[in-house]
């Protein structure tokens, strides 16, 4: 598998008149089939990086690969097909739909991937299992806990079997007994689904659970902290 590059990233947003700088000069490789964490300061930067590690939005100048592809080569619909594919999504608010089951909010991706009906009920089984919400499966999120909501959000990014899986302040609504056990579930799925995990976070827990740590100020990295040995 491998990493995701960085190579002299820049990324501006244009308010009014004003250009606001959010990243600049970011060089970084974020290494596969581990736990990273993008900690700092609010409005420093992580956000931007994170979205832009998700195609979600573009660099100013700079190369981003992901899963070997210069990914600011890709039309808009290569883009949306290269997310589905690649990429799961985690956010601090859930972002659940809200009239959805757990079944099905697991089921969306793998009906836009166009999985066939009986895979695509058999991986929804297996991830509400390995989430342990088998007994919760037609549930609609108004009816679950937010660690719930956050346990079917985690099953959902990883339907389509994406090798990365960015999550954006994921333990922000949740107590810290809650974030501690999303973070643990988050760590056995990366074990077991050799999937690779980017975080941002202001979350100690989160921090403490990482094994790379890259920290930013004011749209610049400070430091990456590579607490466990590459392999
Ligand atoms: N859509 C936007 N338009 C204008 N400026 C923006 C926009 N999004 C972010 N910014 C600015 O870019 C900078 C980086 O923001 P970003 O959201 O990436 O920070 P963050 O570290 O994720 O912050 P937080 O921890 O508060 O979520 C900030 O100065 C922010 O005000």
């Amino acid at each position: 598998m491998l990493p995701v590059t960085l190579q002299q990233v820049n990324k501006r947003y244009q308010l009014d008149s004003v250009a606001v700088p959010a990243l600049a000069d970011i060089n970084l490789e974020i290494l596969p089939q581990r736990f990273t964490v993008l900690s700092g300061p609010s409005g420093s930067g992580k956000t931007t990086l994170l979205n832009l590690v998700g195609c979600i939005d573009l660099p100013d100048s700079g190369q981003i690969t992901v899963a070997g592809e210069n990914v600011q080569q890709l039309s808009d619909s290569a883009l949306a097909d290269f997310r589905l594919r690649h990429i799961g999504f985690v956010f601090q608010n859930f972002n659940l739909l809200p009239v959805l089951s757990a079944f099905e909010n697991i089921e969306y991706p793998l009906l836009l991937a166009k999985v066939a009906r009986p895979a695509r009920h058999k991986r929804v089984k297996m991830l509400l299992d390995a989430v342990g919400l088998s007994e919760k499966s037609q549930h609609l999120p108004g009816q679950l806990s937010g660690g719930q909501r956050q346990r079917v959000a985690i099953a959902r990014a990883l339907a389509t079997q994406p090798q990365w899986v960015l999550a954006d302040e994921p333990t922000a609504n949740l107590d810290s007994h809650t974030g501690a056990s999303i973070i643990a579930l988050m760590r056995q799925m990366q074990r077991e689904l050799a999937v690779s995990f980017i975080f941002s976070s202001h979350d100690p827990q989160v921090l403490a659970a990482a094994d790379d740590a890259v920290l930013i100020r004011d749209g610049r990295i400070v430091a990456i902290e590579r607490k466990m040995a590459v392999a």
